[in-house]
């Protein structure tokens, strides 16, 4: 095939060349005569190249230079055996202008967005420098930079403390040096501050919930409140609720922070209404009072409202920090499965019971233990009537409170000790521990910054000394839920219950340790043991494990 002739229709010849090529090789006539036998055998060999298929063929009629038999196949590298790319394999184009590729970053080089970084944080220190007043963000960068000139959480920091901003920023610590600003955080009675730094939407198997982080004049942990509040972000919910409930909101987070702060600061610390989405920009209404009136506890008075007692009491754990429990699904212990249980029953319907607050309330102002709720029943005792089904609200109060209170380094020891044979109160002593090393005070606090201590709460918790710790506190606890380990459960399982089974069965094959199955094993069991038999916990030993 002459190179004029490539772009055109196949001559006849060029058929004829094909057809050869293609052709079987024992189809090539006689061989020619041999010398030896060696040579003959050598001769009689098949044709290396097998035949060409159809594909191969429109190929080469199509005149491409750029086709090879390895082009067609990718062929493979022999000494790696891996397949070369196409790019790899073409042979050297003899066109006379060869396609040029070049590789464009949209991002500017790195010796430019460092120069800008610089002279962003120049800028910013030179603002912070001539002005004690917080930065806003009324006015637009001049040209887009790789960051932000003035990051937001900056100017959140600059109006809720004194110090210089820093990632390390805790509003009640700010540094060693403004430690007198801290000891000015706490009040007059001595009671625990807390402030509501931000709280943001997440959604999760069990809906959607708003995750608030507290700074606490206490200590320097970020304590957490994951609220289930479904009114405040479906219209539905609100209709379905009893009339007069109120939102699940944060008096600090919501207040004025300080004089003319932008839309913009309350929406990205989570002082907004219902769902963000792009382009809505409405933030909540600033309640009345100011930053230090709450701190000071003066809006406590003011916000009082009559109690909804025909509305079924929000949910509440008190959940500690466990880190093993909770991140790597150990089953030492049933924290992750507690975590998951009290958000799942936190954001169950509830069935409004207008007798149960009456009931309870003889038990709110005393110091007796709450009564066990029968586990079969679920999280409500059966007094009343049957009532509609309300949307579930609550909260978990998540402390980080490690190892209840000993932290995870002391924990780890801790477990070395038990796998000597030691039980879980034990191996604290032995480490010079208490068997519980856990307070209230901040719990309690965040929960009056809820809004909820006067309402009254439904406590989820087998421990006694919660229930203690947060009446002490003045928290009004209406009513205590028992927590029933899902493995403790199954033995207690009414197999004819067809909807119980199905919603067990759904847990046990649920993946990730939100939303999974239940934690079980000899050291569950022996833990469960010691918190019942030792620490007093409110729970009875199934029948068939004493
Ligand atoms: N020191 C120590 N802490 C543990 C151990 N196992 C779990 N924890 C911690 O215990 C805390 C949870 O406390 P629990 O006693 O399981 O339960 P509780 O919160 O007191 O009681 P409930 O409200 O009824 O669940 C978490 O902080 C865990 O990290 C252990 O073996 N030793």
């Amino acid at each position: 095939m002459s190179h004029s002739q490539s772009h055109s229709a196949p001559s006849q010849s060029d058929l004829d060349v094909l057809a050869l090529l293609t052709s079987d090789s024992t189809n090539l006539g006689p061989l020619p005569p041999q010398s030896q036998q060696g040579q003959r055998n050598k001769k009689a060999l098949p044709k290396r190249d097998s035949p060409m298929d159809a594909l191969m063929i429109s190929a080469v009629i199509a005149g491409s230079e750029k086709i090879s038999r390895h082009h067609f196949g990718h062929g493979a590298i022999p000494r790696t055996g891996t397949y070369a790319s196409c790019d790899e394999s073409r042979p050297a184009s003899p066109s006379p202008h060869p396609a040029k590729f070049t590789m464009r970053s949209s991002q500017a080089p790195r010796s430019e967005r460092l120069r800008l970084e610089a002279e962003a944080k120049a800028k910013t220190q030179d603002q912070q420098g001539s002005s004690s007043n917080p930065i806003t963000m009324t006015s637009k960068p001049k040209r887009k930079m790789s960051i932000d000139p003035v990051p937001i959480s900056q100017t959140l920091q600059l109006s809720s403390s004194p110090s210089s901003p820093s990632h390390s920023f805790n509003y009640f610590h700010p540094t060693p040096s403004h430690s007198s600003f801290a000891a000015a955080s706490t009040t007059k009675s001595g009671r625990a501050k807390v402030r509501c730094m931000a709280r943001t939407r997440i959604p999760t198997p069990h809906g959607e919930l708003f995750l608030h982080l507290y700074h606490n004049s206490q200590d320097t942990k970020e304590h957490l409140a994951i609220v289930i509040d479904p009114i405040q972000l479906d219209d539905k919910a609100r209709k379905a609720a009893p009339k007069g409930r109120k939102e699940i909101r944060s008096k600090s987070l919501d207040a004025v922070w300080r004089e003319g702060e932008t839309e913009m600061e309350r929406i990205v610390r989570g002082a907004y209404l219902g769902r963000l989405s792009p382009g809505q920009t409405t933030s909540t209404q600033p309640t009345d009072n100011s930053i230090d009136d709450v701190e000071m506890g003066i809006s406590e008075q003011l916000d009082e409202l009559p109690i909804q007692d025909q509305d079924v009491k929000p949910l509440v754990r008190i959940h500690s920090e466990c880190y093993t429990g909770e991140t790597i699904g150990s089953m030492r212990c049933d924290c992750g499965e507690q975590l998951d249980e009290a958000l799942r029953q936190i954001a169950l319907p509830q069935q409004l019971k207008s007798q149960i607050s009456n009931q309870f309330h003889q038990h709110a102002h005393g110091n007796g233990i709450l009564p066990t709720p029968d586990p079969s029943r679920g999280s409500s005792p059966s007094v009343g009537e049957r009532g509609r089904t309300v949307p579930g609200r609550g909260v978990v109060i998540y402390l980080r409170q490690e190892g209840r209170g000993i932290g995870l380094l002391e924990k780890i020891r801790a477990y070395n000790l038990q796998d000597l044979g030691n039980d879980t109160v034990t191996a604290n002593l032995m480490l010079g521990h208490g068997a519980d090393e856990r307070k209230y005070d901040v719990a309690a606090e965040i929960l009056r910054d809820l809004d909820l201590a006067e309402e009254g709460i439904r406590l989820l918790t087998n421990n006694p000394e919660k229930v203690e710790g947060l009446s002490k506190e003045g928290i009004r606890i209406v009513e205590r839920v028992g927590m029933i380990p899902r493995d403790w459960k199954c033995h207690t399982q009414n197999e004819n219950d067809e909807k119980e089974y199905k919603e067990y069965r759904e847990r046990r094959a649920g993946v990730g340790l939100i939303g999974s199955g239940a934690a079980k094993g000899p050291e569950l069991e022996k833990y469960l043991r010691t918190k019942v038999e030792r620490m007093g916990h409110m729970i009875d030993i199934p029948e068939n494990l004493q």
